[in-house]
């Protein structure tokens, strides 16, 4: 379990993170999420000990960094990864890491053949494409078989094949037990990847729960979207204080202030036929841009001003 308890950090006059508190469960996957410049990686680098808090504590199952006699079994994380420069095989970088930590060659080979590096573990790791570069990273996190994993974007640079890898390698880390905390700024990967999520802007907590309550709240005023041959009477029998109803394709109907149920419902006692009724979800996508729009540090002139303006659809 990470533990971040009122952490403030302040770089001169520039306030990184603001009086954050947090918990990071162990057994699941959890994503860090936030707008550039919200606090990320100064956070990641605190629970790492490669920074100190200006005040708070942070402390990884119940100890500060530092406190570790053995950190690489305790905590393994790939922070701002790029391919490594460097002229050792990815194979004796590993190793090189693994005999100043006492741990022995087999398990060099164990986490090359994880991250799928077996047929270039022998060439230089300075030549690494910048999937490559991410998987010898996330080898070098995992060689002491650590009970908690931070990754800092492990997704960047990886093509499709790999982000699914990935994927499915942190939820079998979660499924063993261990703590697993990443950033991200893929939204769709971290949807499919998280089950929970800390969101954070301009330093300060945003949110701290659970994926689908991110998504469910962002979808509570949503439309449902009916599909009738019968389109026009539909309307009429669902008309009604509260409820609104757009169509811009015939026999399509956008209802709002009624639950998928009621129109069912409701058409059912009219006789009316659906061939669809579904209720609108906001992407994840969509539900951090309304939390966060107004965090935004960095925009670009054409992004909208407040995420909230956005039409949510599936
Ligand atoms: N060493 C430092 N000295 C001064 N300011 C810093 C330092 N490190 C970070 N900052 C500032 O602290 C704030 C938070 O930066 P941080 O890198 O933690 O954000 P982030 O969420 O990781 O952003 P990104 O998504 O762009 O990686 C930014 O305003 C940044 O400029």
């Amino acid at each position: 379990m990470i533990t971040v308890d009122h952490v403030t950090k302040r770089y001169g006059e520039q306030l990184a993170v603001d009086d954050l508190t947090f918990t990071v469960q162990p057994g699941i996957v959890t994503g860090f999420l936030g707008p550039n410049g919200a606090g990320k990686s100064t956070t990641m680098r605190m629970i790492l000990g490669l920074d100190r808090p200006t005040s708070g504590t942070v402390q990884v199952n119940g100890r500060c960094y530092r406190d570790f006699d053995a950190p690489l079994h305790e905590i393994g994380a790939m922070l701002e990864a790029r391919a490594v420069h460097t002229g050792r095989s990815a194979y004796h970088h590993l190793l090189a890491m693994a005999q100043t930590h006492g741990i022995g060659a087999p398990r060099v080979n164990e986490v090359i053949d994880m991250v799928g590096l077996q047929k270039v573990a022998r060439k230089r790791a300075g030549g690494f494409s910048l999937g490559m570069g991410q998987r010898l990273g996330i080898a070098s996190a995992l060689l002491g078989d650590p009970q908690t994993v931070i990754l800092d974007e492990p997704a960047n640079g990886l093509d499709p094949e790999g982000i699914k890898w990935i994927r499915e390698l942190l939820r079998r880390l979660a499924d063993e037990g261990k703590t697993v905390f990443l950033s991200s700024h893929l939204m769709s990967e971290m949807a499919l990847t998280a089950e929970h999520l800390v969101i954070v802007g301009r330093g300060r907590l945003i949110a701290d729960t659970t994926v689908d309550e991110v998504v469910s709240q962002a979808s509570a005023d949503s439309a449902v979207l009916v599909r009738s041959p019968q389109a026009a009477a539909l309307r009429a029998a669902l008309a009604g204080p509260g409820v609104s109803v757009r169509s811009e394709e015939a026999e399509v109907l956008e209802v709002r202030g009624l639950a998928a149920e009621r129109i069912g419902e409701l058409a059912a006692a009219a006789h009316i036929v659906l061939h669809e009724l579904t209720p609108q979800r906001a992407s994840l996508e969509e539900a951090y841009m309304r939390l966060t729009g107004d965090a935004v540090e960095y925009r670009t002139a054409s992004a909208p001003a407040a995420a909230a303006d956005l039409e949510l659809v599936a």
